[in-house]
């Protein structure tokens, strides 16, 4: 778009209606963009990044193949990676609250770091890239120029409502991403130890799809083409914060029996697990169905489109001795039980599809029969939808399942999965890397470091040892000076 176009609402729909852009529907109009815009566009590096962004998964897609990466953790692992080969590299909230924080203080991936934590090492990782793509021309080393690789980012729930998704979105735009995935979780309530049988926290389908528009709006205000990629934690959820909305009816769980007290009176874990065994917990429409067989189509018919509550009252009209209970299980904050699994993640892709780039359904571990069931169902409603997919373990540790483990990414590639992640491999990666080294270090001393840091270090890894910075990267400093000359 030129500068000339920037603020006009025709050339803002000519965009939208461009390839990257048409399959999106936005609930607003190119006036109100432009309305929106600074009277200047600012001159994004992101977007060439995210137009590269685009072009390798649409390259893997029609090869069917998939696009492997795993997270940088900084400059030294973006430069290995490069070598390496990666064509995009992860920046991972979770390793970035394990490491470093904007506020210093690192912890367990629990999203609760300011937003700028990772925007700012997305700029990191893309200012260095910078400068390593200047050194390989600046010096004519005779190798190919190191490519610049996109940078998918983690911006985990948007950090609040419409506004800090927004500052966020523009913050990552700023600092040079090519994509982010924003997810349906409500932020800092991760159990790690399953307690009280607590997994993810939702939020209803409605307030997700507002974090993907925010997202959206957000970039169409900057004329971005960078990739939004909706991750959806409905597979794992335990729970959800409201009722409110109808597409999540078929996944809320409440009591078949009546009990005396509530679940929140149930102290401690055997009992908490007795009082959900007790009040059989269901959907609405599995226990309506159980319980009134001669009446479900009517049921369903008179209640298609509606949430639960309203539901509920259609099902005590036409049984008026129907129990069922969403309200007894709630938890002490306030959360409703919720079905978790690959319908409810479904559900949400399929809403999720039609305002983001990529649909993801965060799992964790690898399931080929979940991972083809999401990928048919996305596939059957959006043909041609970019989907991700996510590992972080779960295989057995005696090498039992080696050799299925090596097809995962080709059979991941021929359902149509065009970018595949492993979001811990990098930490785990750098810190193995460094054991041998400190160890040689720590146990032979100078020559320990020689022999088996510094001297492999300068033959195999551009980037990482203080030598190429003095002597290749010195190089910029020096041109620099000669430029400037002796002065005037
Ligand atoms: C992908 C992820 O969001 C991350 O921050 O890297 C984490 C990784 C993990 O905990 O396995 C997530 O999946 O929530
Ligand atoms: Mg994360």
């Amino acid at each position: 778009m030129s500068d000339e176009d920037w603020l006009s609402p025709d050339a803002i729909e000519r965009w939208w209606s461009s390839s990257t852009q048409n399959s999106i529907k936005r609930p607003y109009s190119a006036d109100t963009i432009a309305s929106l815009r600074d009277v200047f566009p600012e001159n994004h590096h992101s977007n060439a990044m995210a137009i590269k962004l685009r072009s390798i998964f649409g390259r893997v897609q029609k090869d069917k193949s998939v696009n492997l990466t795993t997270s940088v953790i900084d400059p030294v692992t973006a430069q290995v990676m490069a070598e390496a080969g990666f064509e995009t590299l992860y920046v991972s909230g979770g390793m970035s609250a394990n490491t470093d924080t904007a506020t210093d203080d690192p912890g367990p991936d629990l999203a609760d770091y300011t937003y700028d934590t990772v925007p700012k090492k997305v700029s990191t990782i893309y200012r260095s890239q910078l400068l390593h793509s200047r050194t390989s021309r600046v010096n004519k080393s005779g190798k190919e120029d190191i490519p610049l690789i996109p940078i998918i980012a983690d911006a985990d729930s948007g950090h609040g409502q419409h506004t800090a998704v927004m500052k966020l979105v523009k913050l990552f735009v700023q600092c040079g991403v090519s994509g982010f995935h924003i997810d349906d979780l409500v932020s800092g309530v991760k159990r790690h130890d399953g307690k009280d049988g607590l997994s993810s926290v939702l939020v209803p389908t409605n307030e997700y799809l507002k974090r993907l528009v925010a997202a959206k709006l957000q970039l169409d205000i900057m004329g971005s083409e960078v990739v939004s990629i909706a991750r959806t934690d409905a597979e794992t959820a335990t729970h959800i914060t409201s009722t409110i909305d109808k597409r999540d009816r078929p996944f809320i769980l409440g009591a078949t029996v009546p009990l005396p007290r509530h679940f929140v009176h149930a102290e401690g874990k055997s009992n908490r697990e007795e009082w959900k065994r007790e009040a059989k917990l269901s959907t609405l429409d599995q226990a309506f169905e159980t319980s009134q067989p001669d009446l479900y189509d009517n049921f369903v018919t008179r209640t298609h489109d509606m949430s639960v509550a309203e539901a509920l009252a259609i099902a005590v009209e036409l049984a008026p001795s129907f129990y069922w209970n969403y309200e007894s299980p709630r938890t002490t904050e306030g959360w409703y039980a919720y079905q978790g699994g690959v319908e409810a993640a479904l559900s949400r892709a399929s809403a999720a599809a039609n305002i983001a780039d990529v649909v993801w359904a965060c799992a964790h571990c690898y399931d080929a029969d979940r991972a083809e069931k999401f990928a048919h169902g996305v596939q059957e409603i959006h043909p041609g939808k970019w989907m991700a997919y996510n590992i972080t373990g779960g295989f057995p540790d005696d090498g039992s399942a080696d050799e299925k483990i090596k097809f995962i990414p080709s059979s991941l590639a021929a359902l149509g999965y065009v970018w595949l992640f492993l979001p811990i491999g990098g930490l785990t990666a750098v810190g193995l890397g460094s054991k041998v080294a400190m160890r040689a270090i720590k146990d032979q001393g100078l020559y320990g470091y020689l022999s088996q840091v510094s001297r492999p270090a300068a033959k195999h890894a551009d980037g990482t040892s203080p030598e190429w910075w003095w002597k290749v990267m010195g190089k910029l400093a020096d041109d620099a000076a000669d430029a400037i000359g002796e002065g005037l």
